[in-house]
């Protein structure tokens, strides 16, 4: 009901409730790592709450849920941390119609037809690397894109992730963690044995399992990552999208191997067509295909939006369930 409309009373009970419930929410989620409610939904709530005790204060008591999201803790009571360079979200194209569009207007801007690297699209979440001479000295989320939370403490469990690289070089790079899908279904079958609401897919479950307190859980998570970005690649002497994988590979860091490097579409719609089918064999969640840019030059010129590169795009395969609906119909007519 919006909030206008309420009278005081309603405001004052409902008020309440939200205050009780996500009380009970944050204990759950922070300290028995049994999140009761989907991040998305502790969200609503919680942004809920903060609306309506801004338009009736005299409810806000020092309890609140509200009221002790100490100065650098975040919700999941981890550090912010504040990213220097935005770290953007892709745009997303849905078909090959799209998809050409794209290709057409990037041709059209560059004023030659550029090569791309192709990249599988893997479905997790985007985290920041920073290491100091070699060392990793903080990991973070992408948060909002400006300001993230340090999850240091967490990625240091994963294995797939170097702590010294093999060269004392001081980068930031970027990438995804995710949890591979033997991981998510024995992790799952364990949630239901102890009683505890089964993470919907492997992404929710990286990024439950990252944001969580507890390293020791952590470690019994074994996620895993892929790097595919830097901002500096002349720190790498790299120029190009395919030759930065290399180098990152070459430092220890784990990159995914199915990159290709393509010009003509054909060949980029039959690489999408090959992985739409191929990728339930995966031992990873994919949720698309990631086109770019090759030329590194060649992205500067093309350059960013406010929340997206001009220079690359996220092919998105059809949601599966969609294609399992598609098969129900099927199967009924
Ligand atoms: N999930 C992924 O496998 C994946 C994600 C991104 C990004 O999110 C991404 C975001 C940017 F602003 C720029 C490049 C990127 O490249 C990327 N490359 C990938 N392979």
């Amino acid at each position: 009901k919006p909030i206008e409309k309420l009278s005081r009373e309603a405001a004052q009970h409902e008020i309440a409730k939200l205050q009780d419930d996500l009380r009970q929410y944050g204990i759950a989620y922070y300290e028995q790592d049994a999140p009761i409610v989907e991040d998305y939904i502790y969200d609503a709530l919680y942004a809920r709450l903060v609306a309506l005790e801004t338009v009736f204060p005299q409810f806000i008591n020092p309890d609140s849920p509200t009221q002790n999201v100490g100065g650098a803790m975040t919700k999941s009571g981890l550090e912010k941390v504040v990213h220097p360079a935005p770290m953007l979200s892709l745009g997303d194209v849905f078909s090959l119609e799209e998809l050409d569009e794209w290709d057409s207007r990037t041709t059209k801007s560059l004023g030659f037809q550029s090569d791309y690297n192709l990249e599988l699209k893997i479905d997790g979440l985007a985290v920041a690397l920073t290491y100091v001479s070699g060392k990793l000295v903080q990991a973070s989320t992408r948060g909002n894109g400006t300001i993230g939370e340090d999850v240091t403490a967490n990625v240091k469990m994963i294995k797939a992730i170097p702590q010294v690289l093999n060269e004392p070089i001081t980068i930031e790079v970027r990438g995804e963690i995710y949890m591979p899908k033997s991981s998510f279904s024995t992790l799952n079958k364990q949630r239901e044995l102890d009683g505890l609401a089964p993470f919907a897919n492997p992404r929710n479950a990286a990024a439950g399992s990252l944001r969580q307190l507890n390293a020791k859980i952590m470690k019994q998570r074994n996620l895993s990552a892929f790097v595919y970005y830097t901002a500096e690649p002349d720190i790498l002497g790299s120029t190009t999208q395919s030759d930065a994988l290399k180098r990152f590979s070459s430092l220890g860091l784990p990159t995914d191997t199915h990159n290709r490097v393509m010009t003509k579409m054909a060949d980029i719609n039959n690489y999408i067509a090959e992985y739409t089918v191929t990728r339930d064999n995966l031992a990873y969640g994919i949720d698309g295909v990631v086109v770019k840019v090759n030329q590194l030059d060649d992205q500067l010129d093309l350059g960013n939006t406010v929340k997206i590169p001009r220079w690359a795009i996220a092919y998105k395969f059809p949601p599966e369930e969609a294609l399992t609906v598609v098969r129900a119909i099927e199967w009924t007519v």
